[in-house]
């Protein structure tokens, strides 16, 4: 089938975007979402993302993992479908769209797209890791030397033995300062290192402030595909207003025949 598509990249974390509001492409097929995602036989990215209508919201938002799976909420996918809804002109610079952890709010300013994360009221405080859920599932855990780090293998392991079929995404961060962190992370359904996570990096951000690691609410994360910001408000034991910001890039626009 011949459709054309739009490639995205956000801090390095790369998309096959896709306007499916005729709703004809087929969400069904794994392979072929697979096949796209493939970075030699395909167009190359960590995930698939189709843009929707919906009946009383700016767009619906539908994601795929690399592996051809449709999967849980995406940080930095959701900021670059924000960018491409705007290119589209179904938006100015302000969206509320619908996705698969529900309704998120964003705005888009000089390129830069802050996405209204859900609030975060469950955090498991473990003795080596933190476990939070920030649209999607994401083992948290700090390590030195972060550069030198096996994120691969060290990944793997936690997210096959640890966390079996389901999965989580890995996490492993290295404080810099008290508002800054680098985070590299392994991620579930790409199952490789990604360049970063926005999901992740907000897990990040929430697992060092409740550990007491950071007295910041406005919180850097350097990860190896860029810088990403994310801001939140504590209020008793919930983090509300939590805000993933960052850049989105449109790459190239294609036809897959
Ligand atoms: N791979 C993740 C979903 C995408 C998360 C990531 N790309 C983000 O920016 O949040 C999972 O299956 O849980």
């Amino acid at each position: 089938m011949q459709f054309t598509f739009y490639k995205y990249q956000g801090t390095g974390n790369d998309f096959v975007l896709i306007d499916n509001r005729q709703l004809l492409f087929p969400k069904n097929d794994t392979k072929l979402i697979s096949t796209l995602c493939d970075r030699k036989f395909g167009i190359g990215a960590d995930g698939l993302i189709l843009l929707e209508n919906h009946p009383d919201l700016d767009f619906k938002m539908v994601y795929f993992n690399a592996d051809g799976n449709q999967s849980s909420m995406c940080g930095n996918g959701g900021r670059c479908l924000v960018h491409f809804a705007n290119f589209l002109g179904i938006i100015q610079n302000k969206a509320t769209f619908e996705a698969i952890d529900g309704v998120h709010e964003a705005s888009l300013k000089e390129g830069m797209v802050s996405l209204k994360m859900n609030s975060v009221s469950e955090i498991q405080q473990k003795k080596d890791f933190t476990f939070l859920d920030t649209g999607s599932p994401h083992h948290v855990v700090v390590c030195q030397n972060l550069s030198e780090f096996d994120v691969h293998q060290e990944g793997a392991k936690l997210r096959y033995d640890f966390y079996g079929r389901e999965g989580a995404n890995i996490n492993f961060v290295e404080p810099k300062s008290d508002s800054i962190f680098s985070v590299r992370t392994y991620e579930r359904g790409v199952e490789a290192e990604t360049l970063s996570c926005g999901t992740g990096v907000t897990a990040v951000a929430i697992a060092m402030h409740s550990k007491g690691m950071t007295q910041s609410n406005k919180i850097t994360l350097q990860t190896p595909g860029g810088e990403l910001t994310v801001t939140f408000e504590k209020v008793g034991t919930v983090y509300k207003n939590v805000c993933l910001i960052g850049p989105a890039v449109m790459v190239f626009k294609g036809e897959w025949k």
